[in-house]
């Protein structure tokens, strides 16, 4: 089933004032998987994609290919940029007659004030996307967007050429199927700047016992090099395979892929109603079943992770307190169990106020107190001072918005940034007061297990 939408919008002020057309056509298909389709388009689209799945399993994405991009490195605009152009973008453009809205995917980095650098220096504090070839799968069903945004008069011959590049992109994603892999081979790990992240801990909890703040998250990274370089789909399949718990995602930018599976929604609205997560105070998962009870029950009761938890439930509360009519706040966490992990849980809803969008729920909750700290000033402070490296998009939001402003973004946690034949791993955890370097050393460690098992890496202890 067809259904096309070609459109002009007036309304769009590019800087030649010129008018933008729009031409979107929805297929529905019967079945289409996610990651053949991703594949499938590596040879128009390689470096030009993204991946995403809900951590219910009922919303999946893939992007091909760049329709319209919006970025901005306005430090304090950036969440205001996004939003402004998206929305300009789809003024008179009749969407709510198409069988699925044009979606708008991206991620923020986790700090701008911390200039863009390193492995980082191919991104923007805002990257976000119109896919030329969009797939949507939900509730079973496959919907494969095509856009055209184009400041010309879109020809008839210039639909085709990409309607029949769409159809054998579906094709070899239908006949090729998921394709197993042989994970990557590691020729080398490092763990950069691990002294300067145990002393930056003990730093960090005397500031903290001084009264400079109350809790500061501090990260480092673990470095992989490969034998040979590293195929985007693969790694995306072994997350895929291996972590159905969490949220997915990946998101190329040129020889980039950023990808990761975290357990940490940090906000969805759907119809008006926002959901966020409180996730933080960790614990390894028990070989045995007792076991695993017992740690759970050891971490209901740990004062010290309780205290953690507890600055990301103040902190969100009061979030919702301002942009929102009602909501609800359970009293006490309970505990979610992924793969590796399991961590203190609060989930909190409630019902936005008029004119309340998910871009402004994400700037008023990034970065919650499970990746930046509390007091929130005083922690981004501490980070850039103590933290020796550059988190680039590990940590930030990531996620989608549709044209009705229903949308959904995880925290990038639990994620890695492949380059070719290298790849960086991120991990953090919450210091307070009674930290102590090694057991947060060791929680990294735990941590970066879920990336570095789809990389092909393990721990000594595996
Ligand atoms: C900063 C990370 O985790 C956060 C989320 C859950 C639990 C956390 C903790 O117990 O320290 C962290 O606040 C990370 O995974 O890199
Ligand atoms: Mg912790």
């Amino acid at each position: 089933m067809n259904h096309k939408l070609s459109t002009t919008n007036d309304d769009l002020k590019n800087t030649d004032q010129s008018t933008v057309r729009f031409y979107i056509e929805t297929l529905e298909i019967d079945r289409l998987s996610a990651l053949p389709f991703f594949e499938a388009g590596e040879k128009s689209f390689e470096g030009m994609r993204y991946f995403w799945q809900n951590r219910e399993k009922n919303f999946t994405l893939v992007g091909l290919g760049n329709a319209y991009t919006i970025e901005s490195n306005e430090e304090n605009q950036r969440y205001t940029n996004v939003e402004n152009q998206w929305k300009q973008l789809l003024q008179g453009v009749d969407y709510e007659n198409l069988l699925q809205q044009p979606i708008l995917f991206g991620s923020f980095t986790f700090d701008p004030k911390k200039g863009v650098s390193d492995e980082w220096s191919n991104f923007s504090h805002a990257n976000f996307a119109l896919a030329t070839h969009q797939l949507v799968i939900r509730n079973e069903k496959a919907y494969v967007n095509t856009h055209i945004v184009s400041k010309q008069n879109i020809s008839e011959e210039q639909i085709s050429k990409l309607l029949a590049e769409r159809d054998e992109i579906i094709h070899q994603a239908q006949v090729k199927g998921s394709k197993t892999y042989a994970k990557p081979v590691v020729n080398k790990m490092t763990e950069p700047f691990k002294e300067e992240y145990l002393k930056s801990i003990s730093n960090v909890t005397d500031a903290i016992k001084d009264g400079q703040a109350d809790k500061v998250v501090i990260a480092r990274s673990l470095a992989l090099r490969f034998d040979e370089k590293v195929d985007p789909t693969n790694v995306l399949t072994q997350v895929y395979n291996e972590q159905p718990e969490s949220y997915l995602f990946g998101q190329e930018n040129g020889e980039n892929l950023f990808f990761g599976a975290s357990p940490e929604r940090l906000v969805s609205v759907k119809d008006g109603q926002a959901y966020s997560s409180c996730i933080a105070g960790s614990i390894k998962r028990g070989a045995t079943k007792e076991h695993d009870n017992a740690l759970g029950a050891e971490l209901l009761n740990d004062a010290k992770n309780l205290q953690e938890h507890q600055y990301v439930v103040d902190m969100i509360t009061s979030s919702f307190e301002d942009t929102c009519s009602s909501y609800t706040v359970p009293e006490s966490p309970q505990l979610l169990k992924i793969r590796d992990i399991q961590h203190l849980y609060t989930p909190v809803e409630g019902y936005l106020n008029d004119g309340a969008t998910i871009l402004q729920m994400v700037e008023k909750l990034h970065p919650t107190p499970a990746l930046g700290g509390a007091p929130r000033g005083k922690a981004m402070e501490m980070i850039r001072q103590y933290e020796p490296m550059n988190r680039g998009i590990y940590a930030g939001p990531i996620g989608w918005l549709n044209a009705e402003g229903d949308g959904e973004f995880a925290v990038a946690i639990r994620s890695a940034l492949l380059q070719k034949d290298q790849a960086y791993l991120y991990a953090g955890g919450g210091i307070v007061a009674d930290s102590e370097p090694q057991s947060e050393y060791e929680e990294t460690l735990v941590k970066f297990r879920p990336m570095l098992r789809a990389l092909g890496g393990k721990l000594n202890d595996e």
